[in-house]
């Protein structure tokens, strides 16, 4: 978990810096510029530089950030070290996709159980992961004491499912359901949108030529 005093936006570029990070060190880098990360990770230096003073003067002037030390406390803040279980919820078109999306590779996260409603799917392994029908995902859940799940099932049905999953006690919701679920105070809902996304990519392509320039 990161510490509540980090903005909102510092938090969701962290993940960013750690995968660069990763890849600096596994091509021997020892040692990067706010400059050089903000050209390959195109955030403006001072937004990088501002993001990492929220966790203590780690820079040396002339010098850069030691990318080791950077990741290691990244890594930290991250909970890279232990490995986070996370359920999926339908195992249709967007459920496979994600499923055969390969979570761990330098990363912490690994779908660990799947629910779904079809019986031709449950009690079945995919992708390395076993299916369970959705009657048992309270007891699953709680059992293997999974705290995130992605939501991939069809609209109609996601706040039921929602409801069930916050009744098993997790924490988080990856919502790719076009459904604002309704959730009480204790679980976050993070909504991912493909269509939105796209649709602000275009926005910036036709209002902007480059960051922060209007055309
Ligand atoms: N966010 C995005 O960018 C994005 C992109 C594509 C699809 N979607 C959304 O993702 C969801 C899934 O899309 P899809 O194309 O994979 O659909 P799909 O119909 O291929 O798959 C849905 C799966 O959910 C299962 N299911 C149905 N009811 C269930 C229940 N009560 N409990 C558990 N499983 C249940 C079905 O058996 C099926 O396997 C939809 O809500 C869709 O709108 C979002």
């Amino acid at each position: 978990m990161t510490e509540p005093s980090i903005p909102r936006a510092t938090a969701k570029r962290l993940p960013i810096y750690y995968r660069y990070l990763n890849f600096l060190l596994d091509a021997g880098k020892t040692r990067v510029s706010s400059t050089e990360l903000s050209d390959a990770v195109k955030f403006d230096a001072a937004t990088i530089r501002r993001d990492f003073s929220y966790f203590g003067a780690l820079g040396k002037r002339g010098y850069g950030y030691d990318v080791e030390s950077l990741l290691t406390f990244f890594a930290k803040i991250l909970n890279q070290d232990t490995l986070t279980n996370v359920a999926l919820i339908g195992l249709g078109n967007l459920g496979h996709a994600l499923l055969n999306f390969n979570f761990h590779k330098n990363s912490n996260v690994r779908v660990s159980a799947v629910f779904d409603i079809n019986p031709e799917l449950i009690n079945t392994i995919q992708s390395g992961v076993p299916v369970y029908d959705i009657q048992d995902l309270v007891k699953q859940i709680e059992d293997q004491r999974i705290e995130i799940a992605i939501l991939t099932v069809p609209s109609e049905t996601a706040q039921k499912t929602t409801d069930l999953l916050v009744q098993a006690g997790v924490k988080g919701i990856l919502n790719f359901t076009p459904l604002r679920v309704t959730v009480p105070d204790s679980v976050r809902v993070q909504n991912v949108d493909l269509t939105n996304e796209l649709q602000t990519l275009i926005y910036f392509i036709e209002n902007y030529t480059s960051e922060g320039e209007n055309k």
